[in-house]
């Protein structure tokens, strides 16, 4: 599903992605680790198309990113429809209510009718256990409250593949919790054929949800495997834990 080889990336002169490669099959959690700068939050950008990368090749289905191409307009859309996006900030539309936020894709970006709509979003809203704040404003939510509308809004248009980019690091650790119970259910859920990434500090939740731990340090992939593998003492990541 999601096919990232080879990736390099450069800040002005600073090599961010050096070569990083990671596979990641619909139906499959794989988690990003690694120190702080290692390149995390970049490469789930770059597979998105919110950044550009200089070599190697981003493959999410039918879509093909390479390095160094700036790719049309329409590739982007219809990439980002693809792939949905939960950032650590949430990125919730704050004038809209709850209902009308997680309708948004659907109508804006899918072209669905507005009653098609309003069911996908009241079936995701259910979901992540929001179905009493249709009305509400993202104001009047609680950050956990606002991160599962952001969780059910990137559901809603029915990715292929889903980014977790920090998605509990602006939280306390009760809504961090409560996000993550959201996320556990998703990654458990085997009818959900989607392939979920997700870059995240709370190494507790990363052993528990990821089928494969991907550590990145200075830009590159140094150990792809299972959790075990992963923070087994003397491990790859286990200064991490
Ligand atoms: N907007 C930006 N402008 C300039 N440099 C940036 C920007 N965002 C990230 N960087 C740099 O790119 C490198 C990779 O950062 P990135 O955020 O991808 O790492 P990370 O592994 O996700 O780190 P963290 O765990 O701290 O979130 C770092 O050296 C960082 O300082």
């Amino acid at each position: 599903m999601i096919r990232a080889t080879n990736v390099t990336k450069f800040r002005g002169d600073t090599r961010v992605l050096d070569g990083a490669s990671i596979e990641v099959q619909k139906g499959q959690v794989a988690a990003l680790v690694g120190p702080s700068g290692g390149g995390k939050s970049t490469l789930l950008r770059c597979i998105n198309g919110l950044e550009e990368f200089q070599e190697g090749e981003i493959a999410v289905g039918a879509f093909a990113l390479r390095g160094g191409e700036t790719p049309p307009r329409d590739t982007l859309l219809q990439l980002r429809r693809t792939v949905g996006m939960v950032f650590q900030q949430f990125n919730l539309f704050p004038h809209m209510t709850v209902l009308k936020n997680v309708m948004s894709g659907p109508v804006h970006a899918l072209g669905r009718a507005k009653d098609e709509a309003e069911a996908a979003a009241k079936k995701w809203l259910d979901r992540v256990g929001l179905s009493d704040k249709h009305d509400a404003r993202p104001g009047q939510l609680s950050g956990g409250q606002q991160q599962r509308v952001a969780i059910a809004r990137a559901l809603a248009v029915n990715p292929a593949a889903i980014l977790f980019d920090e998605p509990t690091s602006a939280l306390d650790p009760r809504m961090a919790a409560e996000v993550m119970r959201v996320i556990d259910d998703l990654a458990g859920d085997e009818q959900l054929q989607v392939a979920m990434v997700i870059v995240s500090h709370d190494i507790p939740a990363v052993k528990r949800i990821a089928d494969v731990v991907h550590v990145l340090e200075k830009g590159r992939v140094v150990h792809s495997g299972p959790a075990a593998e992963a923070f087994a003492p003397g491990g790859p990541a286990a200064a991490l834990e």
